[in-house]
């Protein structure tokens, strides 16, 4: 054999090689992918249904579950936000779900979605809500969610009268706490490190031993906002937008620091951020405690419904969440500093106990 007869057979040998190994680490990567999803493919409706395997979801099979799913009624409803409708399904005594249905169909979505959808499923986190799965159909998309029992903060805060509670001052303390870990898992830990884009009281919920769980992380970036959803101007809701927003329509985690601040303000005062008596007088929840703060009267802008509290911890709180609302990002601490400083009130509490 010549020398360029024995270079060809070399470069041959290589490129099959590149081949095989290749075309290995797809079935292996093709496996890993089915071991954590079960598929179903459902020829009526021309939908994919996708759960990404989990101790609550490894009795279950897909096809119950699509049954099911497809029987959702509107007495199932639980409630509707700018993505869609949220309903109740329930497996059976002791396994329910949430199941979202989102507004606009799948005809415009691509691989893209899914795949951010199967990202959001990776994540676990005691303080998020855990996605279980999705359905993908021509005409609509539904998110299979953990179901909350306690319903959201917005609810128990402002909600009507029956779904109001009086939350004392350590259960606010500890839904402060939970959700700043949960948006701090996000913009920290997780890999690419996610802004949630909507944080606000609606969007934490509480599950049944009241440990609040941020919930619709990623549909900010995974879809536009149902137009005829009024709170929303870009992604986001009015009254926890950072005012850099509205120069620069960017989002940023900041962002969501500034928003969780306004969150704190709700959990203090337990008034809405757009409250209407603050529109009347023309200010708002942020502007009204900054000058509440000011004068040190912090006791006046502390909601009538918390009953007996600590004030010193109130008054830390207070600090925390207006630094959270400086209006120069760059001064708001970062998600992670938010939860040290929360969770040092707490330190120092049992600290002043022993
Ligand atoms: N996993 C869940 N468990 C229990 N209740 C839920 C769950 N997800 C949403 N809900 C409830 O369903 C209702 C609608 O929720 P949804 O997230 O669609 O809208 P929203 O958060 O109120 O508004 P937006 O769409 O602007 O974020 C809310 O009352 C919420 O408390």
């Amino acid at each position: 054999m010549g020398n360029g007869q024995l270079l060809a057979f070399y470069i041959t040998v290589c490129c099959i090689a590149f081949i095989i190994s290749k075309l290995i680490m797809a079935v292996l990567l093709y496996r890993r992918w089915q071991r954590k999803h079960k598929v179903f493919q459902d020829s009526m409706s021309g939908g994919k249904m996708v759960m990404f395997r989990s101790p609550t979801m490894q009795y279950l099979t897909s096809d119950v579950f699509l049954k099911k799913t497809m029987r959702l009624t509107n007495k199932d409803i639980i409630g509707s936000g700018g993505y869609g409708t949220v309903y109740r399904l329930t497996i059976n005594e002791s396994i329910s779900f949430a199941v979202k249905r989102l507004n606009r169909g799948s005809a415009d979505r691509d691989r893209g979605f899914e795949r951010e959808l199967e990202a959001m499923g990776d994540i676990k986190h005691r303080n998020i809500v855990t996605l279980h799965g999705y359905y993908t159909a021509p005409q609509y998309n539904l998110l299979i969610y953990d179901l909350m029992p306690n319903g959201s903060l917005d609810a128990l805060l402002h909600g009507k009268s029956n779904d109001r509670k009086s939350l004392d001052w350590p259960s606010r303390y500890k839904i402060a706490v939970g959700a700043a870990r949960g948006i701090s898992y996000l913009h920290h830990d997780c890999i690419p490190h996610i802004i949630h884009r909507d944080i606000k009281s609606s969007n934490i919920l509480l599950d049944r031993n009241m440990e609040a769980r941020i919930s619709d992380f990623g549909l900010a970036t995974l879809m536009e906002p149902d137009k005829t959803h009024v709170s929303t101007f870009v992604a986001g809701t009015f009254g926890y937008l950072a005012p850099e927003y509205f120069d620069t329509g960017r989002a940023t985690a900041k962002g969501d620091v500034y928003s969780f601040g306004v969150v704190l303000l709700e959990l203090l005062t337990g008034k809405r951020p757009m409250d209407e008596a603050f529109i009347e007088e023309g200010t708002k929840l942020v502007t009204w405690v900054k000058a509440v703060v000011d004068l040190e009267r912090e006791e006046h802008a502390i909601d009538s419904n918390l009953g007996c509290c600590p004030l010193d911890e109130v008054k830390n709180v207070f600090n925390i969440a207006l630094m959270c609302l400086e209006s120069d990002p760059s001064k708001r601490p970062t998600m992670d500093e938010v939860l040290k400083m929360l969770e040092q009130i707490q330190s120092d509490k049992l600290v002043q106990d022993s």
